[in-house]
């Protein structure tokens, strides 16, 4: 089977390299003509652990092909998969131009029966358009099937996430198709469920959004926490065992970043409006979330006074470990903030700098080592949870900081720990400074 991937972004290009892995030959088409030129040289265009290699044996091997031509991507091929960007338009619905275009493309050079999947995120409804725009463009003879097949993958955990997902989903009315589809994915020893086109849709939305509304409940209980002198480690360990809550996405902090919860929260609202349901609990998620991604300023104002001239020491800048993306990441409003208040900023991150850079410029300094960061700091502010930060000693805050004061937005480290040290530590929903307010409750 041949088999044709639309988009190398984080999506296109793992499914590409997985379903190399998987033995197919997968041809993998873009736009972008400097990012196709990379690939085909070796060079992976995003940053995730273990994929560069994986890339290089599959090229090598002669079973992965890059391409920007949609003839060679499209004519011959039996199976597609569309995973085009699905951004976020001002009013925050979902901006589809991305995938119309591939979608033309498609139409224009297929010249065989073929099936389309789409992985990209995509409001309900969309599939059902495809297979009218492919209907519309196609001569009869041809048969094209539709399919929605959301992809669930995580940043950083990616190559993983496809091969021991919970669940794949297959949503479409042709049976044929559905029944390609679970021969395919049958090797990868995951539950397959077979759903109509809209509901595979929704399940994609509504995932990402509950997963957003389970962050943000937990920050909303640690934010209670730190007025009641409980801590929010235990609080949430305590939740999570019981299986009907389960213990994952309950780590409190700064707030949830990232290229799909902010805009995929903000789409089903958008969404919901459209077919006159309000989704408030929703609105109060991203609600919550904003103010979050403030969080860690407030609370240097509150320990330090003004930040003006203040040296302070931004560690971590990716929206989360194991990965160079700053789409919607705290550290972004972080930044701007610390700028605004004419602080004086030195940001770290093993992955991220260049990014960030590419945004602010010589606004602030940049570094790549923590100690760089931290010497001669007033503050230092912990914005993602990287192993290298975990693992930093933490005397050396001691040894390196004008002031040792830190303002942890990722709970990095246990409060026992902290105690053997002279450190002001600020972090979220277990502040010790709780305890004081006690005897107020
Ligand atoms: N990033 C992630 O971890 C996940 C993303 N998703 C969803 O998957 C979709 C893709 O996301 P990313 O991979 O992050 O996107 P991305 O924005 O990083 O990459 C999209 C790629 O598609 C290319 N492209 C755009 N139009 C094209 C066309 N007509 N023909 C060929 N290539 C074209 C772009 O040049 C770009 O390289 C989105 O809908 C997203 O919501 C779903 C699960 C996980
Ligand atoms: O649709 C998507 O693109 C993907 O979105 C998320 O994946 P991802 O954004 O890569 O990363 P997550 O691990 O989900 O983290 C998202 C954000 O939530 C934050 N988070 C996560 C978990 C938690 O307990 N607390 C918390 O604040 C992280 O710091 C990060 O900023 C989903 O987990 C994937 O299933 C989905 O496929």
């Amino acid at each position: 089977m041949r088999i044709t991937v639309v988009g190398t972004g984080y999506v296109g290009l793992i499914t590409s390299i997985c379903l190399c892995e998987m033995g197919h030959a997968v041809t993998n088409i873009d736009i972008d003509d400097k990012r196709i030129a990379q690939l085909k040289n070796g060079r992976s265009v995003i940053y995730e652990p273990g994929l560069q290699q994986l890339l290089e044996n599959n090229l090598k091997e002669r079973r992965l092909f890059f391409t920007i031509d949609p003839r060679i991507a499209y004519a011959q091929t039996d199976l597609i998969f569309i995973a085009v960007g699905t951004p976020e338009n001002p009013d925050g619905t979902a901006n589809l131009e991305y995938l119309q275009e591939a979608v033309y493309a498609i139409a224009s050079h297929i010249e065989k029966d073929v099936i389309i999947c789409t992985k990209s995120t995509v409001p309900v409804g969309t599939n059902e358009k495809i297979a009218e725009m492919i209907k519309d463009m196609t001569p009869t003879h041809l048969n094209v099937s539709i399919v929605s097949n959301p992809e669930f993958l995580r940043e950083g955990s990616a190559i993983n996430d496809f091969f021991l997902g919970d669940r794949i989903v297959i949503g479409t009315e042709d049976e044929k198709a559905a029944a390609v589809l679970q021969e395919l994915y049958a090797p990868l020893n995951t539950e397959i469920m077979v759903t109509d086109t809209r509901s595979a849709e929704m399940i994609k939305y509504a995932s990402n959004a509950f997963l957003a509304t389970k962050i943000s409940f937990i920050n909303e209980i640690a934010a209670i926490c730190e007025k009641v002198g409980a801590d929010i480690s235990q609080v949430a360990d305590g939740i999570g065992k019981d299986k009907r809550i389960g213990s994952s996405f309950l780590k409190a902090g700064i707030g949830y970043g990232g290229s799909c919860f902010p805009k995929d929260t903000k789409a089903l609202v958008q969404l919901a409006g459209h077919v006159d349901h309000p989704f408030e609990l929703l609105e109060a998620v991203i609600g919550v979330n904003n103010r979050q991604h403030t969080l860690a300023v407030a609370k240097a104002k509150e320990a330090a006074g003004e930040l003006a001239g203040k040296r302070i020491a931004l560690l971590g800048l990716a929206f989360k470990p194991n990965t160079d993306d700053i789409r919607e990441a705290p550290s972004l409003t972080i930044l701007k903030m610390l700028i605004e208040e004419n602080a004086d900023v030195i940001a770290y991150d093993p992955a991220a700098v260049l990014n960030i850079q590419s945004i602010f410029g010589n606004e602030i300094q940049y570094t790549e080592n923590i100690n760089e960061a931290l010497k001669d700091a007033d503050l230092a502010i912990i914005a993602t949870e990287w192993d290298q930060i975990i693992q930093f000693p933490l005397v050396q805050y001691e040894e390196l900081m004008k002031t040792p004061l830190i303002i942890d937005g990722r709970n990095c480290y246990s409060l026992s720990d902290i105690e053997r040290h002279s450190i002001t530590y600020i972090s979220v929903g277990r502040s010790p400074y709780a305890q004081s307010a006690i005897a107020k409750v």
